[in-house]
């Protein structure tokens, strides 16, 4: 018997979780007090400020005073503008950025569309849509790309990165962009591609198309055109053809396939969106990627006589890569592929390079870390959940998981479950358990054919399907606003994977539980990943219907 006795903390958990919404009264509040976090930064790991990179001046007849006030706060402003220089030539841009920097935190938390630079017709159709604030991540990102720099997104799961490079990209492409003063690729000039968005699986690229087509509307939702593997390939290839669309939507195999059979046309392509960046990188992707990298925006790969520039070697295009998790890989790929790329955050804009120049990366807060410690947070792993989830953990026996599953359901009394598990032939398992006893679930893996994936994908979104089991198919981009808790029936074989699994609830500021069933061995792992994520993940018993929280005292 050990010799001091641990005593246990009940708090009963049940319907009375925190609710989080995202408030825009909340967010007003935080702009305005957010002036006073404008403050001279020293050291080249700090954030560039949205004002040296030139917005502010876009946005001087609406904020004239409230800017007055911060330059006047702030008399190192002036010498900060011209300390970011943006220089273009042929399309291909540089930018030379000095090591200090002002944050104008004013335009980090934008009350509306209209003070990113959105076109008029675009803002319409956001209205229209019930996008009415921008969130954080957008209001950092829209700016930025729409002046033209690569970039890394990276923020939480559910925090709108979509909109962040789409928004940017219909600005410029497409019915509802901005004329052009000098008449520049107006609409019907162009016949080539002039975005090309990969994303690593199936749904989220019929997700981000279907975003593409709320917006555009349907009479212009053919400027956009899915690619995505499982789908017919030459009916993809004969709207190509007959629609000329300059965007697509694809995954890696398919885009790299069609491209390299000549159908598809992008080297004079503008934008290149790498979804889920991480993982595209991931080794399965390795040949279409690479291929995709090679030609998309490279009119030196078509025509050898291109540009001989100082950056003619690199492709002509705008890359920008997205993901809630960017580990060290995707920062060094980032800077092999683009032009002095930005890391844009929700709250902060800087340039990848000081990152980089500052050793570790320290996407977590102010903590340096070192990508080699394994109990440290991992790069952004902390910021890649949503603030407001709550996650526990729950011992139990592997034959008695989907039961545990069944009880935790009840007590939570969740909506919408999705059950993550390791291998695709054990759900099949988990789902007849599940019917047998009358609750309504169904399984979605990538062996289940197109329409299968897609009829139940549309069951579990219209409430159908209450328990989605499903292996880490469903853990990238699945947007079903409605799931109100995570369940890892296996546990999740990193921080990363976590982080993504548990992002499926809780999105855009929604209540959202993650529950981590595991054996008593296993505990450590959840210990493990408890640290390198910065959460809290206590652990719960399911007792007479409700959510008991048992943490154990310090001895
Ligand atoms: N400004 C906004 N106002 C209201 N809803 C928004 C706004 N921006 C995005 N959304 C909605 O929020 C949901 C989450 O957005 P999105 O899928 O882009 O998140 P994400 O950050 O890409 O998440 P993940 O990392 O999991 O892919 C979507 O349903 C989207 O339509």
């Amino acid at each position: 018997m050990p010799a001091s006795v641990s005593t246990r903390l009940l708090l009963l958990v049940g319907d009375s979780l925190p609710f989080y919404r995202l408030s825009h009264v909340s967010r007003m509040t935080c702009s305005r007090n957010s002036v006073r976090f404008l403050s001279r930064i020293s050291s080249d790991r700090e954030p560039l400020s949205l004002a040296s990179l030139r917005f502010k001046s876009e946005f001087e007849t609406a904020k004239k005073s409230r800017t007055d006030k911060v330059e006047k706060q702030s008399p190192t402003v002036e010498v900060t503008k011209s300390k970011v220089k943006v220089v273009r030539s042929e399309g291909i841009k540089a930018v030379e950025v000095s090591k200090s920097f002002e944050i104008d935190s004013t335009l980090f938390a934008a009350k509306s569309f209209t003070e990113l630079g959105i076109p008029p017709l675009l803002l319409e159709r956001l209205e229209r849509e019930g996008f009415m604030v921008p969130t954080d991540v957008q209001a950092a990102a829209i700016p930025t790309l729409l002046k033209n720099h690569d970039a890394v997104i990276q923020s939480y799961t559910g925090s709108g990165k979509t909109l962040a490079y789409l928004l940017p990209i219909l600005s410029k492409v497409g019915p509802l962009k901005n004329k052009s003063p000098n008449g520049e690729n107006e609409s019907g000039k162009r016949t080539e591609i002039e975005a090309v968005i990969v994303a690593p699986s199936r749904e989220l690229g019929m997700q981000i198309v279907r975003e593409f087509e709320r917006l555009l509307g349907p009479s212009d939702k053919k400027m956009v055109q899915q690619l995505v593997g499982g789908a017919n390939r030459s009916r993809q290839e004969e709207a190509l053809k007959k629609n000329k669309p300059p965007i697509v939507v694809g995954t890696p195999g398919r885009i790299a396939e069609i491209s390299a059979s000549g159908k598809l046309h992008t080297h004079g392509c503008r934008f290149l969106v790498l979804d889920e960046v991480d993982e595209l990188l991931s080794f399965n992707f390795r040949e279409s990627m690479h291929r995709i990298l090679e030609h998309v925006g490279n009119r030196s790969v078509a025509d050898s006589r291109g540009p001989k520039g100082p950056l003619a070697s690199r492709a002509d295009r705008q890359t920008v890569m997205v993901s809630a998790t960017v580990p060290f890989s995707v920062i060094r790929a980032a800077k092999s592929w683009g032009h002095d790329p930005l890391l844009v955050q929700a709250r902060s804009v800087m340039p990848l390079d000081s990152v980089i120049a500052s050793g570790p990366v320290s996407l977590s807060g102010p903590t340096s870390i070192s990508s080699s410690n394994p109990n440290m947070p991992a790069p952004g792993a902390k910021q890649s959940l949503p603030p407001a989830l709550k996650h526990y953990y729950c011992v139990t026996k592997l034959q008695h998981k989907v039961d545990t599953l069944r009880r935790c359901v009840h007590a939570l009394d969740a909506k919408s479950v999705i059950a993550f598990m390791n291998h695709s032939r054990q759900l099949k398992d988990a789902v007849f358990k599940l019917e047998a006893r009358g609750m309504k679930a169904a399984e979605l893996h990538g062996d289940l054919g197109k329409l299968g994936r897609s009829t139940t994908l549309k069951k579990f979104k219209n409430g159908e399907v209450r328990v989605l089991v499903t292996n880490e198919l469903s853990a990238r981009g699945l947007d079903v606003a409605e799931c109100d808790l995570v369940i890892n029936l296996d546990l999740p074989t990193d921080s990363i994977h976590y982080a993504h699994r548990a992002g499926r609830t809780g999105r855009l500021g929604r209540k959202g539980t993650v529950v981590t069933m595991c054996e008593e061995p296993e505990v450590f792992v959840v210990k493990k990943l408890q640290k390198q994520l910065g959460v809290p993940i206590p652990a719960c018993e399911f007792t007479e219907g409700k959510l008991v929280v048992t943490e154990e005292e310090k001895t």
